[in-house]
């Protein structure tokens, strides 16, 4: 592990009652989009919240080029929250450059980064307008525009797509593709799963305040059980039965999805289906993004 990730190590956390994290561990690499999901309540935000330090864990440790992170540390990572967090009288250009000077930049730098962000997010018409006059998806570009500022060396942003416009979606990724590209880590929440498939690097899926699986998209299709889609249109509907290691998971008029067991056969598969009569298809299926999180989450209700 290089010694420049993002780590959070065994972090826990409750709110009275309520377990919101359970020992919650990953890293996010340098150069890395790193795709956090979850279903609601799952504990994202908090996780989130603890690594800027807006809320402090019970236990565990969240530690930036291998030291614990402190108010130091914090100060050169860009956050985007929630609760979203801007002067909302103030006017775009003027916010963006107090936030860059409070985090320590001169003001010229102040001034000069804000404008690059605001031409680079397209809102060059609104910088003298303020925050509050904008629509929402406007103001999540200044809110984006915040987290990156005071140039971070990490980027922390929760739900950072939620209701934005498809073009807004566009420059969001490719905004992010690019700090990633320069090296920065970028953890991102987000329920956008198709949106998550296509951008990250790696992926995380939290339950219940832990984390249940993680890696690139191709690791965690790889993982999930091996699917087959079969086509034999003679087929009585009953031809699976009763084949080893083989349960059907979906039959619409003669296709089948069969879930196979680690270590079966395919080719037997394949001969009991020709039993019947012509095969038009024979393909395995990887599940998508989409798929694995239903999985992942199907399971731990049925505990
Ligand atoms: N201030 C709070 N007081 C009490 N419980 C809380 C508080 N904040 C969060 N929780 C609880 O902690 C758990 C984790 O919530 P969290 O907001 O971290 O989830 P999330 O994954 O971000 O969800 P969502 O996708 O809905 O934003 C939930 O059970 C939630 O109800």
């Amino acid at each position: 592990m290089p010694s420049t990730c993002l780590e959070i190590d065994r972090v826990s956390k409750r709110y009275g009652e309520v377990v919101a994290l359970r020992e919650m561990t990953f890293e996010v690499r340098p150069g890395e989009l790193f795709g956090f999901v979850g279903s609601n309540g799952a504990g994202k935000t908090t996780t989130m919240r603890i690594v800027l330090g807006v809320l402090a864990a019970d236990s565990g440790e969240v530690r930036w080029n291998g030291a614990p992170v402190d108010f130091a540390t914090r100060t050169r990572f860009g956050y985007m929250p929630e609760e979203r967090g801007l002067y909302p009288k103030m006017k775009v250009l003027h916010q963006l450059a107090y936030l860059a000077e409070l985090h320590g930049m001169s003001i010229q730098a102040a001034q000069r980064n804000a404008e690059f962000w605001i031409g680079k997010l397209g809102l060059r018409d609104r910088r003298q307008d303020t925050v509050q006059s904008l629509s929402l998806g406007n103001q999540q570009r200044v809110q984006l525009c915040a987290a990156l500022v005071h140039e971070p060396e990490v980027l922390v942003l929760d739900e950072p797509f939620s209701g934005l416009d498809p073009v807004a979606v566009d420059v969001m990724s490719q905004v992010l593709r690019d700090k990633a590209d320069e090296g920065v880590p970028v953890l991102f929440s987000s329920h956008q799963l198709d949106l998550v498939q296509r951008l990250c690097d790696r992926v995380g899926i939290v339950r219940s305040g832990q984390m249940v699986a993680a890696g690139t998209v191709a690791e965690l299709r790889s993982g999930a059980a091996a699917r087959l889609i079969v086509e034999a249109p003679d087929a009585p509907a009953d031809w699976a039965r009763g084949l080893a290691g083989v349960t059907v998971t979906e039959r619409t008029a003669g296709r089948w999805t069969l879930e196979l067991a680690p270590g079966t056969d395919e080719q037997r598969i394949l001969h009991a289906a020709l039993a019947t009569g012509p095969v038009t298809e024979f393909s395995r299926h990887k599940p998508t993004l989409g798929e694995l999180f239903r999985n992942v989450v199907t399971e731990g209700d049925a505990r």
